[in-house]
């Protein structure tokens, strides 16, 4: 889109600059404007950013390598060593000791010897198991059996369980018999069963165990479950015993017999095994994650702190835009860094990996990674320096790693329920919602809790787990795509209140969105190192903006009323300063009450710069505050204050290169800044082609280029890269890719290159030859006219440069005022300079500032008639000459005339100057210094010059002057005069 309603690209023969450029450089080929919609344009932005993102990406392959590869590596690595490492050593299984009682039984009385020798019998016929029975009780409680035994009698009840505690490998099986011969009624035996669970499990977990199937042991299947082969087996070997015992005395009996747990003792692993392992190693799990948030908060925090980024947004990027590539960009990232961390997983055999879904792992690990990295480009919002990205990203870091064990471990269900008293009850006994709810704790916006959350429902699937209350160690079922629905909760007490594991994925990127919302907020909102942001509540001028685009009846609506709102009178907030030369009252009559369409119009546009400047928290409350108590907070807020820019008003027109003068600190780059959006003023306003700098910043940066004071350079692109970078944003990147096609190929076949816009634009400023150096390894002055360049891609309508030639050779220089000379045509640009020379070869206007003001203004000739010293003469004196009495001011009796043949030099000085005097009476001596007499002629003796030629040849012949020169006042002495004017005046 234009700004201007007519815009052409005709070229013209340049004008020729007063110095003399070289006449070498290439015709300018402009690339023409693509028509596209805003959509495609904006996609096509996304691709130029990515395609940064991926070639700094490769320029710093280190870094890529290293997040993508090395760390998942290191990480997996360190996890599956320390596991190891673990098993063999510390953790490795207790060995069993082959000696070990299978059944132990008390009290050893006749009757139960008797028993217990008609189990053995009826036993062995069935299971051909050989059990002796041993003949002498087992008495001593820390003896431990040096061979297997078979059915061992123990003194009491309380022998055997203390027997079991002391020994938990020792005993299979126990059982004690108790006999009660009530006064009536049959006799009663009773048995106590019991099984023991911790011989049972370190059986099972010791690697050189030979599993029997036949003796009812299969790990892998239900068999070995003491409650469903060896336990039963018993009892009705038992039960067998005790009636074949009763049978031959035809005694009436009651039979009872209850099971029970020897003393269940904790694992003989405790806490070793891989996956428990596994578990509390899961923070180093979330570390690759954490490094590429840190990693990307760096990047994003170095362009923001070099500008590059508000460089690209100048240049019509949208905020929009840039964090949309880099979303892309972290995804990219994300999606390798978990492929290769589910195949590293794989790839070692670790159980929670081969047991779990690969496509939940895969999913889980990108959306942490990703996760975190939204995260931390929210964080980035809030610095403006990388040292203090680095400060946000490492104690994020160290959170994630302190709270991980703890949130995956099962305290995040702790979290999850209420924290003092678990469930909660009402009076009824009815079970009340937890107080803490998992979704309170997703507005934490912290995605590795997703993660901690959804590892712990994944771990007890996905890995061996044990029983607490029996000691089991169970085989891990697997955690498959159906488990994220179907998910059956451990402990099971939380299943009605623990969501399933899909919702972690939902609350991923539930997260996940509202980090990107508010990155895009907080991004505009935080204001700059200026002082610029957008309000509060910007999100309602999209809104605000398709009402005026209703209420006006569409574009062309909207564009006269903006042409009415830029045409508004803008009265005078005070009184204009005294002292105010006519032509700079006459310019801010014409920007006032301007009825035409101009390139720039300023309008009483004023910057303040406040010493004890309020911060983001502080702007947020003032804005907040009502009228009157924010009018007396901002007051006390901004006692001291700086007039960088006091009611400037000036007004350029389309074909006008607009030069701005003035001292350090004068104002010119504030001037600057606000018209292309830096910072804001604070009065006034400016208008570009109608559009305010206030409201249509993002129009305008559409069709505007801008060289700001210091470069703005990727150090790690080409000069090409930037030339493609800034023609992409600025939605030029077809024909400039298309012609590096072309390029290549016509190298290829040994084809002369065809000279395409970006090969001219870089040849007028001399850069062909550097196109493929990096911007970190050029000059200063390479720098300074890369900028120069850039800013012009796109061929903007409005041009800003600041200090554009700052550091540059006087060779280097022309050839970049030869450009510019030429590149004006059609458009406004706005130059600020130090170099009088400068302004005076390209200035069509030029305005000098001092301390904020506006203190002349107009073309070159009328500054120089209007406050300069009409022309300047030197007279450089010759050493001596000789006296004829021809003397040039035709006075015999002069005083000095000593009547030698040669004239001292202070009577040649008095001499030429009285000559001088007596041509132009209105001369005045400047400077009589070193030889040299230099006089002031006002433009108003201009008649008397010739007289004065005259005069000057003929002492020049006469030897009495070695050398002389007029020349115009030069724009330096303007300059110099209005400066020291205004300096006086203070
Ligand atoms: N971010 C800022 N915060 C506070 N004061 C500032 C800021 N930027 C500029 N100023 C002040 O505003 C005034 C004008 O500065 P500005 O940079 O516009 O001058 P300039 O004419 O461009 O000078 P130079 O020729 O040195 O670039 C100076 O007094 C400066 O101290």
């Amino acid at each position: 889109m234009s700004l201007k309603s007519q815009h052409t690209h005709h070229l013209q023969d340049p004008p020729q600059p007063s110095s003399s450029p070289p006449t070498s450089s290439p015709p300018l080929v402009y690339a023409s404007s693509r028509q596209s919609t805003i959509i495609t344009k904006r996609f096509r932005q996304l691709g130029v950013i990515c395609r940064l993102n991926a070639i700094l990406m490769v320029r710093f392959w280190k870094a890529a390598v290293l997040q993508a590869i090395f760390v998942p590596l290191l990480v997996i690595g360190i996890v599956f060593g320390i596991q190891k490492a673990s098993v063999s050593n510390n953790g490795a299984p207790e060995p069993l000791s082959n000696a070990c009682m299978t059944l132990v039984y008390a009290p050893p009385t006749p009757e139960t010897n008797q028993i217990m020798n008609y189990f053995q019998t009826k036993n062995q016929a069935r299971t051909n198991a050989a059990l002796q029975v041993e003949s002498q009780v087992w008495e001593d409680l820390n003896e431990v059996p040096k061979d297997n035994m078979g059915i061992v009698p123990m003194p009491s009840d309380q022998f055997v369980y203390d027997y079991a505690l002391a020994h938990p490998d020792t005993i299979q099986l126990g059982v004690v018999f108790t006999k009660q011969t009530p006064a009536s009624g049959p006799i009663q035996w009773h048995y106590q069963v019991y099984y023991n669970i911790s011989h049972a499990t370190n059986m099972s977990t010791t690697p050189d165990f030979k599993y029997s199937k036949a003796a009812g042991y299969d790990r892998r299947s239900s068999t070995d479950d003491p409650y469903g082969v060896q336990v039963p087996s018993m009892i009705r070997a038992l039960d067998e015993a005790l009636l074949t015992f009763l049978d031959p005395q035809h005694q009436q009996a009651d039979l009872d017999y209850s099971l029970r747990s020897f003393p269940t003792a904790s694992s003989k692993n405790g806490y070793s095994s891989q996956d428990d392992i596994m578990a509390v190693l899961t923070n180093l799990l979330t570390l690759p994650a954490c490094i590429t948030m840190v990693m990307a908060m760096l990047r994003v925090t170095k362009e923001k702190e070099s500008k590059c980024k508000e460089a690209m947004q100048m240049m019509g990027l949208t905020p929009l835009v840039y964090w949309s590539a880099q979303w892309l960009t972290a995804w990219i990232m994300a999606i390798v860094q978990a492929s290769v961390i589910v195949g590293l997983g794989y790839a070692f055999r670790m159980s929670v990996f081969i047991n779990t879904n690969w496509l939940v792992l895969w999913l889980m690990f990108a959306l942490l990674t990703y996760g975190m990295t939204m995260l931390g480009f929210l964080l980035t919002t809030f610095c403006q320096k990388t040292g203090s990205a680095l400060g946000f990203g490492f104690a994020m870091v160290v959170a994630v790693l302190i709270s991980m064990p703890i949130l995956t471990g099962g305290s995040w269900t702790q979290l999850y329920l209420d924290m003092e008293t678990g469930y909660r009850v009402n009076s009824a006994g009815e079970q009340l919602p937890p107080r803490l709810s998992y979704n309170w704790v997703m507005a934490f916006l912290l995605p590795f809790i997703h993660f901690a959350r959804l590892w712990g429902q994944i771990l007890p699937y996905a890995t061996e787990t044990i029983d607490w209350n029996t000691g089991v160690r169970k085989s891990p079922v697997g955690f498959t795509l159906s488990s994220l629905t179907n998910y059956k909760q451990i402990p099971e007490i939380l299943q009605d209140v623990l969501p399933q594991p899909i919702s972690a994925l939902t609350y991923y990127g539930v997260d996940i969105l509202l980090l990107a919302l508010l990155t895009l907020y907080f991004d505009q909102v935080i204001p700059n190192e200026h002082g610029h942001s957008r309000g509060i509540f910007f999100f309602f001028e999209s809104f605000s903006n398709a009402v005026r685009f209703i209420w006006y009846g569409g574009s062309s609506g909207v564009a006269r009323q903006r042409s009415a709102e830029a045409q508004r009178i803008i009265p005078y907030e005070d009184q204009p300063p005294a002292n105010e030369d006519s032509d700079v009252i006459a310019e801010r009559e014409r920007a006032v009450h301007c009825q035409n369409q101009v390139a720039v119009r300023t309008a009483n546009l004023t910057k303040k710069y406040y010493k004890n400047k309020p911060g983001f928290f502080r702007n947020l409350y003032l804005s907040l505050c009502c009228c009157w108590c924010c009018c007396r907070t901002r007051r006390r807020a901004h006692k001291t204050e700086n007039k960088a820019v006091d009611r400037l008003n000036l007004i350029t027109e389309p074909n006008e290169l607009f030069a701005l003068l003035g001292q350090n600190g004068a104002g010119k780059s504030t001037t600057m800044q606000m018209l292309y959006g830096v910072t804001d003023p604070s009065s006034g306003s400016a208008f570009l082609f109608n559009r305010s700098i206030r409201t249509d910043m993002n129009d305008i940066r559409a069709n505007m280029g801008v060289c700001p004071q210091h470069d703005v350079l990727f150090n790690d692109l080409t000069c090409w890269e930037h030339m493609l970078l800034y023609a992409g944003i600025k939605d030029l990147p077809s024909e400039a890719l298309l012609e590096t096609i072309n390029e290549r190929e016509a190298i290829k076949e040994n084809i002369r290159e065809r000279p395409t816009w970006i090969r001219s634009r870089l040849e007028a400023v001399q850069l062909w030859k550097d196109r493929h150096t990096r911007a970190g390894r050029l000059s200063g002055g390479m720098k300074r006219r890369l900028s120069t360049i850039i800013s012009t891609i796109g061929d903007p309508d409005v041009l800003i440069l600041d200090e554009p030639t700052t550091g540059m050779d006087p060779v280097h220089r022309r050839h970049v005022w030869t450009f510019l000379a030429q590149f004006k045509r059609g458009r406004c640009i706005l130059l600020t300079t130090h170099s009088m020379e400068e302004a005076d070869a390209l200035g069509d206007r030029v305005a000098i500032m001092v301390a904020g003001h506006l203190k002349a203004i107009g073309n070159t000739t009328r500054l120089k008639n209007k406050f300069g010293n009409g022309y300047r003469v030197e007279i450089a004196l010759g050493n001596s000459a000789s006296t004829t009495g021809d003397q040039v001011g035709h006075d015999p009796q002069h005083p000095n005339n000593n009547g030698n043949n040669t004239l001292s030099q202070k009577d040649l000085e008095q001499e030429i100057t009285a000559a001088t005097r007596a041509i132009v009476p209105e001369s005045t001596l400047l400077d009589l210094s070193g030889g040299v007499i230099v006089f002031g002629i006002p433009m108003q003796a201009i008649g008397h010059m010739a007289d004065l030629t005259a005069m000057l040849e003929k002492t020049q012949a006469q030897g009495k002057v070695k050398n002389w020169g007029i020349a115009q006042t030069s724009l330096e002495e303007v300059f110099l005069t209005l400066i020291r004017s205004s300096e006086d005046r203070h």
